[in-house]
C-alpha cells in the first residue's frame, strides 16, 4: 500500500523540524536525494561527468532545493546551471552552488542534456508560463511539476511534463490523482525525516499484493460455492453485449460461478459465450453479490429488473455494485433500505454519471459540483460516499474509491486505451466478483475490494495494450493473463 499525503500536511509536518533550525538540514537531504536521482537517470543516458545540467530555479524553498542539488552534481563534475524564474533565488542554495563552481545564465544552454524543474513547489499558488523546453531534454521535477496543485493533482495553467519526479518527505496527492499525476511521470520519494509527523495520509494505492489478495486462487478444499457466486443483471435488447462483457470479466477472474438474470435473447448471448453460465429471467438462485446495471437501459422494464436485485440484496444481506444505466435509476429509498440492511454498496460512475446522480439524488450539493469533480475528484467522491453512506467507486484517467468514513484509495494503472465503449462493464463485473469472492462478512474494507478490482483492470488494460489497439472484449483474456502472472 502506498500513502500519500496533501501539500499542506506535508508543509504541517515540516513546521516542527523548521521550529528547530532543522530547514537547512531538511533542504540538503532532500537535495542529496534529487542529485542522487539525478545522477542515476545522467548514467541511463550517458556519461555524468561533462554532462550539461540545468535548473530552472524560482524564488522560494523548492528552487533552494534545485541549487543545492545543482552544487552537489557540479562536485560530480557535472556542467551545474541555474536559470532563475524571478527576481531572486535561495540565499544559500545560490551561495553553495557558486561555491561548487556552478553557473548562472539566463536562458537554457542548447547542449543541456537534464533539466530540473525547480520554480514551483507546495508553496505554489496557480500556475505559470514555461518556457520551451529543448526536445531530448530529459525532465526531472523537484517535488512536484511546478504549476500541480499538491492537494488535489490539477493543473492551474502551465507545466512541464516529467519524465521524473523526486519527492520529499511524502508522496503528495497531486501526484497521484488526475493530471498531476500525468505530469508527474515515474514517482521517487526520498525520506528526509518527516514520517512521525505526519499522521494519517490523505489518499493510498494498493500494490500489486494487496489487489491479487482480493483475487486470490482458490484453496485447496474450496468449492464452487465458497469461491463465489455472482448474480449479474445486465444487457437489454437494445445493449446486449454488456451483459457478456460483465460475465466474461467475471469469469476471468475466478469465481465459483456466474448467474445471469435477464431476458431470453440476451441471456441466450451470454449462454453463448459462456455455457458454463447460469441462466434465467430471475434472481433466483445462489447469488452471493450482484452487479447491476451495463446496458439495462432506462425504460419500465429496466426499472423492474433493478427492483428485483435490490429487493434480492435487502433479503440477503447481500453486497451489490451499481454501475451505467443503474445509477440513472436508483432511488434514495432503495440505497437507504440496503444499508438497513446491512448490505455493501458500490456505485460506479464516470465523471459525467456522478454529476448525475448528484443532480437526481443530492440537490443540495449540486451547485458548483461539476466543476469540483473536474478540479478535484477525491473531494466529488468523498462528498458522495459520505452524503449516500456507499463506497463510490469514480472512473477517470485515475479512479478514485471513497468509503464513507473518508477513506480513499485513487489506482492508476490503466491508460488511455481502457476509454473504449464497454471497459466500464468489465469493470463493474470486477467489483462484482471482488464483492462475491470474499462474501459479505469477509475480510477486507469494501472500498479495498473495490479499489483491488480497479487495479486488475486498469493492470489488464494496459497488458492488453501492449499488443495494440484493443476493445472491451478484449479485456477478459488480459485479466486472466495478469492473474496468471504474465
Ligand atoms: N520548508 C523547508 O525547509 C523545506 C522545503 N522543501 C522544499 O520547499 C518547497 C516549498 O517551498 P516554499 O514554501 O518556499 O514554496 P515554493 O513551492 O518554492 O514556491 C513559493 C515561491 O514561489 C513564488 N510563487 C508562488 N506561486 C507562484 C506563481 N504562480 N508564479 C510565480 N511564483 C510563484 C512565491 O513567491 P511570492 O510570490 O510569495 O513572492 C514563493 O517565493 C517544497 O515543495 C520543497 O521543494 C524541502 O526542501 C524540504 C525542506
Ligand atoms: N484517460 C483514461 N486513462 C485511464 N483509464 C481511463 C481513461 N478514460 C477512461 N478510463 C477507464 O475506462 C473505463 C471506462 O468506463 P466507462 O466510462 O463506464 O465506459 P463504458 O460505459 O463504455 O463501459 C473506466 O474504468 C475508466 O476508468
Amino acid at each position: 500500500m502506498l500513502n500519500a499525503y496533501t501539500g499542506t500536511a506535508v508543509r504541517a509536518a515540516e513546521k516542527p523540524l523548521l521550529d528547530a533550525a532543522q530547514g537547512e538540514a531538511l533542504m540538503r537531504r532532500a537535495a542529496w536525494g534529487l542529485a542522487a536521482w539525478v545522477v542515476r537517470e545522467l548514467r541511463s543516458r550517458g556519461p555524468v561527468a561533462g554532462s550539461t545540467v540545468v535548473a530552472l530555479v524560482g524564488t522560494g524553498n523548492n528552487g533552494g532545493d534545485a541549487l543545492w542539488a545543482l552544487a552537489f552534481l557540479r562536485r560530480r563534475g557535472v556542467d551545474a546551471v541555474a536559470v532563475p524564474t524571478g527576481e531572486r533565488m535561495h540565499e544559500a542554495g545560490l551561495d553553495a552552488l557558486r561555491r561548487a563552481g556552478g553557473r548562472v545564465t539566463d536562458r537554457i544552454p542548447d547542449n543541456a542534456v537534464l533539466l530540473v524543474d525547480g520554480v514551483l513547489g507546495t508553496g505554489a499558488r496557480g500556475g505559470w508560463e514555461p518556457p520551451r523546453v529543448p526536445k531530448g531534454v530529459a525532465v526531472v521535477a523537484c517535488d512536484l511539476p511546478s504549476g500541480v496543485g499538491a492537494d488535489t493533482g490539477e493543473v492551474a495553467r502551465g507545466v512541464i511534463l516529467a519524465d521524473l519526479t523526486v519527492t520529499f518527505g511524502a508522496l503528495k496527492t497531486g501526484l497521484v490523482v488526475g493530471a498531476g499525476a500525468h505530469a508527474a511521470g515515474r514517482v521517487e520519494p526520498v525520506d528526509i525525516g518527516l514520517s512521525p509527523y505526519l499522521g494519517e495520509p490523505d489518499v493510498s494505492s494498493l500494490e500489486r499484493d494487496d489487489a491479487l489478495a482480493v483475487f486470490a486462487p482458490p484453496a485447496w478444499d474450496d468449492h464452487k460455492y465458497r469461491r463465489g457466486v455472482l448474480g449479474v443483471c445486465a444487457g437489454s435488447e437494445q445493449y446486449p453485449g454488456a451483459a457478456v462483457l460483465v460475465c466474461s470479466s467475471a469469469l476471468a477472474s475466478g469465481l465459483g460461478m456466474v448467474q445471469y438474470a435477464g431476458p431470453q435473447r440476451t441471456a441466450g448471448l451470454v449462454l453463448t459465450a459462456h455455457p458454463e453460465v447460469v441462466a434465467g429471467t430471475g434472481v433466483e438462485g445462489k447469488a452471493q453479490a450482484w452487479a447491476a446495471g451495463p446496458g439495462l437501459g432506462s425504460d419500465d422494464e429496466a426499472r423492474s429488473r433493478l427492483t428485483e436485485v435490490v429487493e434480492a440484496c435487502v433479503d440477503g444481506g447481500l453486497p451489490l455494485v451499481l454501475d451505467a444505466s443503474a445509477l440513472g435509476l436508483v432511488t434514495l429509498d432503495q440505497l437507504s433500505r440496503l444499508r438497513g440492511a446491512g448490505c455493501e454498496v458500490v456505485l460506479t460512475p464516470h465523471q459525467g454519471e456522478l454529476v448525475k446522480l448528484v443532480d437526481r439524488l443530492v440537490p443540495h450539493l449540486a451547485d458548483g459540483f461539476a466543476d469540483l469533480a473536474k478540479a478535484d475528484p477525491v473531494a466529488a467522491a468523498r462528498r458522495t460516499a459520505e452524503v449516500l453512506a456507499v463506497v463510490v467507486l469514480l472512473k477517470g484517467s485515475t479512479t478514485v474509491c471513497a468509503a464513507p468514513d473518508g477513506r480513499t484509495l485513487v489506482q492508476n494503472e490503466g491508460g488511455a486505451e481502457l476509454a473504449t465503449a464497454g471497459t466500464g462493464d468489465c469493470l463493474a463485473g470486477l467489483v462484482g466478483s471482488a464483492l462475491a469472492r470474499s462474501g459479505p462478512n469477509g475480510p477486507g474494507a469494501t472500498v479495498e475490494k473495490a479499489a483491488a478490482a480497479a487495479w486488475l483492470h486498469g493492470t489488464a488494460g494496459t497488458r492488453a495494450a501492449s499488443d495494440g489497439p484493443f476493445g472491451a472484449s478484449t479485456v477478459p483474456d488480459a485479466i486472466r493473463r495478469v492473474l496468471a502472472g504474465h
